[in-house]
């Protein structure tokens, strides 16, 4: 069986389209389990406007105290992933919401306590909890919060969090969905690229703000997984055996 992990971005949950609902049951169809973990980080966001907390990101990671991580809890497993289990419902496609702390499914080390509060780095993942799942044809949908030394939760990047799944699992594919259709240059989806292409667009500004921790994580992923795409949620990524998007390729070696 062949597997893939697809990470969707809070940028566009709400917006799946049903075209990507098709290419999700294309891929059952083609003989694929897949693994799903989410982000909702412009849900966090709004909840902790209502609040009145301040929010800031270093290096495209929240700093997150303990009322925000409180805040990103309600959000991530309160609301994204019961309303992404919902959708995947209605398409009949078989789901099961995962808190990742519960269990140790995601487990995780602080970053760097000082500068970013409860930042987790997935250091181990429960494979033995997703082959249940897997095994009775439900599909797991992970939040990106893990189980942090000492009795801690930690927030952890779902970009990163993902990419720790699809090495753990020794994925096939991983896919990154989100509110573009892929990596733009001069607005052209650029539908494939090498480490040290992306490396020299990050360098000169075409790739940043919430694209950099996704290309990092593709070129990351990339030592373990067959197959990284960065795709669109919005349109199909998959239709007959054929992936859109971006899609990230190991050097040629010379
Ligand atoms: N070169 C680029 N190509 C496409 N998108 C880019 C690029 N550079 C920056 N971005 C931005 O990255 C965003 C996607 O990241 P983010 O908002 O964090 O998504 P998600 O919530 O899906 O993780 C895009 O909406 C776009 O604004
Ligand atoms: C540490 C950290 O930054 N955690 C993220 C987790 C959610 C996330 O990554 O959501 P998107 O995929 O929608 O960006 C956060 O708090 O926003």
């Amino acid at each position: 069986m062949k597997t893939v992990v697809v990470k969707c971005g809070g940028s566009v949950l709400k917006e799946l389209s049903q075209s990507f609902f098709d290419s999700m049951k294309a891929l059952i169809d083609d003989d694929y389990q897949i693994v799903f973990v989410h982000g909702g980080g412009p849900e966090i966001n709004a909840m902790l406007e209502q609040m009145n907390v301040e929010s800031e990101f270093k290096n495209g990671l929240r700093v997150t105290s303990e009322e925000v991580l409180q805040a990103a809890e309600l959000v991530l497993s309160g609301s994204m992933n019961r309303k992404l289990v919902r959708l995947l419902e209605q398409q009949g496609i078989p789901a099961i919401g995962l808190q990742s702390s519960d269990q140790g499914v995601l487990q995780a080390d602080f970053i760097d306590q000082e500068e970013l509060g409860f930042v987790g780095d997935v250091t181990d993942v429960n494979k033995q909890v997703l082959e249940l799942f897997l095994q009775a044809e439900l599909l797991p949908v992970l939040t990106p919060i893990a189980k942090g030394p000492n009795g801690t939760v930690l927030n952890v990047n779902a970009d990163h969090a993902a990419g720790a799944v699809a090495y753990a699992l020794a994925a096939d594919h991983l896919l990154m969905v989100t509110d573009v259709p892929g990596v733009l240059k001069d607005g052209a989806l650029l539908p494939s690229l090498t480490a040290d292409e992306t490396q020299a667009l990050i360098e000169s500004g075409v790739i940043s703000g919430g694209m950099i921790p996704k290309v990092n994580t593709a070129l990351k992923a990339l030592q373990s997984c067959g197959h990284v795409h960065i795709v669109s949620g919005k349109k199909p990524f998959y239709e007959n055996g054929t992936w859109h998007g971006t899609q990230f390729n190991k050097e040629e070696s010379s």
